[in-house]
């Protein structure tokens, strides 16, 4: 059984509105939304793949963050261990970097079916403490 550490970042506005992208066609949990993030690489600090992901994949450098929520997760193929960040300051203006659709949406709005599974108790969380 694979085992993945992964870090992302909730990018949630002065509006209330947070920064969503959308998984490719090839890709694990394909076309669901996501927060964007990805792999802990060894050596890496979830801190430190947080703010190489979002680097990475969205143009930004998460200046204020922190931990929101850890959760665990068994995919039938797969296990995986997600460090939900909050990031609520930050240099730049996020953006598909990497080619895919994203938007932002207001927190009360998400839909959690939108997400892969493992994100569910997460966005529960999220809409009951605005
Ligand atoms: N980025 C991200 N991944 C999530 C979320 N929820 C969730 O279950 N995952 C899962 O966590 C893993 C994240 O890996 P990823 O595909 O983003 O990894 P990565 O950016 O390092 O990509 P790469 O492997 O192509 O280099 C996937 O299995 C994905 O399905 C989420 O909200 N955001
Ligand atoms: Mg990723």
């Amino acid at each position: 059984m694979k085992r993945f550490e992964i870090a992302v970042g909730i990018i949630r506005n002065q509006n209330a509105e947070i920064f969503l992208a959308q998984r490719s066609a090839g890709s694990h949990m394909a076309n669901m939304w996501e927060f964007p993030g990805g792999k802990i690489e060894q050596g890496e600090t979830p801190e430190q793949a947080l703010e190489r992901e979002l680097m990475e994949e969205v143009g930004i450098t998460p200046t204020g963050f922190s931990l929101f929520e850890k959760q665990e997760h068994q995919f039938p193929d797969r296990h995986v261990s997600l460090w939900f960040f909050l990031v609520e300051q930050w240099d730049g203006e996020p953006w598909g970097k990497e080619g895919q659709p994203s938007r932002w949406v207001a927190q009360q709005a998400l839909e959690p079916e939108q997400f892969p599974p493992a994100n569910a108790p997460v966005i529960a969380k999220l809409q009951q403490t605005a």
